[in-house]
């Protein structure tokens, strides 16, 4: 049988360039600092995330080249004149600078890969489960070496006749879920826009990229970062740039696939933890709340083993309108709060495990509403950045990725919305990924890569 790299050929890699009159051959060179926010991410693994889409019905067979490519090439690089750091790279401005920077220069550009596919796009692009690494054929790689890594890496992949991929890896020091949302709207609302081009974007896709907004009086940014290479210091290579092996390990047995709760199962799920619940308490119940915990206890029974072992349940917030005074919505970078508790195995086992796992988080989220977010976060988020680097097999981590508020399935280049988006990164961190259902019901999408055996007891248990 034919490997799923077998089945992928790599047509062109080219470099696509901030599309500018502007500065034909500048000298420029521009740096964006890293806050406390970049820092705390500093050698996570990248967030790969795909979108697949049919090709129309009624396209000829040279659609995709003649129309669809061009097209998405073009709509880049005039994005990525709005998102010029996109185009750089991570490096150290000097060797024994403290922090890292973000460079970049009028003349960088992305790469991006350009593919064609015999793999199966409705079985990739399905909810069946399939072998994760069935996917990564479809995933660019960040250009990286010890002294420099880019930012953005792109693939394009036809399934002729079938659909095509958007795949796009970024790097986590640089930009959070939302920031690469931004993006990504951009360059689709820009794609369906390019006749009427230059176009101002929309307020809410319009970067703003001044760090001066982070305030960091006790120095957080060089806190976490030198958290981060103490985990390295052994190695001769500790102020390497390439993302931590230790995070980025794929088992070979690894599978995927994606469970949807809809609005009712949510209502049901609602139900069922308010009647445990101390009417005179308030709680916070939302589809992110009900979906984690649910999926938590799901996840927890299939790996089995003691009642008293250690679970660890983490999320992140966003911080633009938590912090006080708040930064822009349009924030364009990481303003992201780990949150996260060890809990016991069995308090989420037992008949009581969604409401036990959906007041913890509902406390974590309503602790958020007082202000003061930032108070203690040297050991909060350390304890959580701990647990994450240092999963050991004893206890299991439960993390989350993505959110059922980026409306993924709004993106639409100008031939439809996607039939299917992914975030491949979750078979490296073990996290669940979450989007809002395709069909707007009000429903999630929760996506997941585990061991075939736990999938098969996930799966048995994902029943409402
Ligand atoms: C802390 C939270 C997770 C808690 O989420 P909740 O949904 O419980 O709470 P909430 O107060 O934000 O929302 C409560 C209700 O209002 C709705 N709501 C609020 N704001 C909304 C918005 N902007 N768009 C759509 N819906 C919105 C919610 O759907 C929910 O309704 P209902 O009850 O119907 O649900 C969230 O506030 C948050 O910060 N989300 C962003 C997380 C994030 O950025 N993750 C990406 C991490 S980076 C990453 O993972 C990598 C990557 O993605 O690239």
């Amino acid at each position: 049988m034919a490997s799923s790299d077998d089945l992928v050929r790599i047509v062109e890699v080219i470099e696509v360039a901030p599309s500018s009159n502007q500065f034909p051959t500048s000298a420029a060179e521009f740096t964006l600092p890293l806050t406390f926010f970049d820092t705390y991410w500093f050698k996570f693994s990248p967030v790969e995330r795909l979108f697949f889409y049919p090709l129309p019905a009624d396209s000829n067979p040279t659609f995709f080249n003649s129309e669809v490519l061009p097209k998405l090439k073009k709509s880049l690089s005039l994005t990525l004149l709005h998102f010029l750091p996109l185009a750089g790279n991570l490096i150290w401005p000097s060797p024994d600078a403290a922090k890292a920077v973000i460079r970049y220069t009028p003349n960088d550009a992305v790469s991006l890969t350009v593919a064609e596919s015999d793999g199966d796009f409705n079985g990739l692009s399905g909810n069946e489960i399939i072998n994760a690494i069935e996917l990564h054929p479809l995933v660019p790689q960040l250009k990286a070496s010890h002294d420099a890594v880019a930012i953005t890496a792109i693939q394009i992949t036809l399934f002729p006749n079938k659909g095509f991929c958007i795949g796009l890896t970024i790097h986590h020091t640089v930009l959070d879920g939302k920031s690469v949302m931004m993006f990504i709207k951009s360059w689709a609302y820009i794609c369906t826009n390019q006749e009427n081009y230059p176009l101002q974007l929309p307020s809410d896709l319009a970067p703003f990229f001044d760090r001066g907004v982070i305030k960091d009086p006790s120095g957080l940014d060089l806190f976490f970062l030198n958290q981060w290479l103490a985990l390295t210091a052994s190695d001769p290579k500790t102020r390497s740039l390439k993302v931590s092996q230790n995070l980025g390990r794929v088992s070979p047995n690894l599978v995927r696939t994606t469970f949807l709760l809809s609005h009712d199962n949510i209502n049901k799920l609602r139900e069922l933890v308010l009647s445990k619940w101390d009417k005179k308490k308030p709680i916070h119940l939302s589809t992110f709340v009900l979906a984690f915990a649910y999926t938590a206890t799901c996840l927890v029974k299939a790996r089995g083993g003691e009642s008293e072992r250690a679970v660890f349940m983490a999320f992140a917030s966003d911080y633009r309108t938590r912090l006080d005074p708040s930064v822009p919505e349009n924030y364009f970078g990481n303003c992201l709060g780990p949150h996260g508790q060890c809990v016991k195995a069995g308090d989420l086992m037992d008949e009581n495990g969604v409401a036990f796992g959906a007041h913890m988080l509902s406390d974590e989220i309503k602790g958020l509403e007082k202000g003061g977010v930032l108070d203690g976060a040297k050991n909060k988020w350390s304890a959580v950045l701990d647990a994450i680097v240092k999963e050991s097999g004893s206890m299991q981590m439960i993390t989350v990725a993505g959110s059922p508020r980026f409306h993924v399935y709004g993106l639409n280049f100008g031939w439809g919305k996607p039939k299917k988006v992914e975030i491949v990164s979750v078979d490296r961190t073990g996290a669940i990924s979450l989007a809002e259902s395709r069909d707007g019901s009000g429903g999630v999408e929760i996506g997941l890569a585990l061991e075939k055996h736990e999938m098969e007891i996930v799966a048995s248990l994902f029943k409402f």
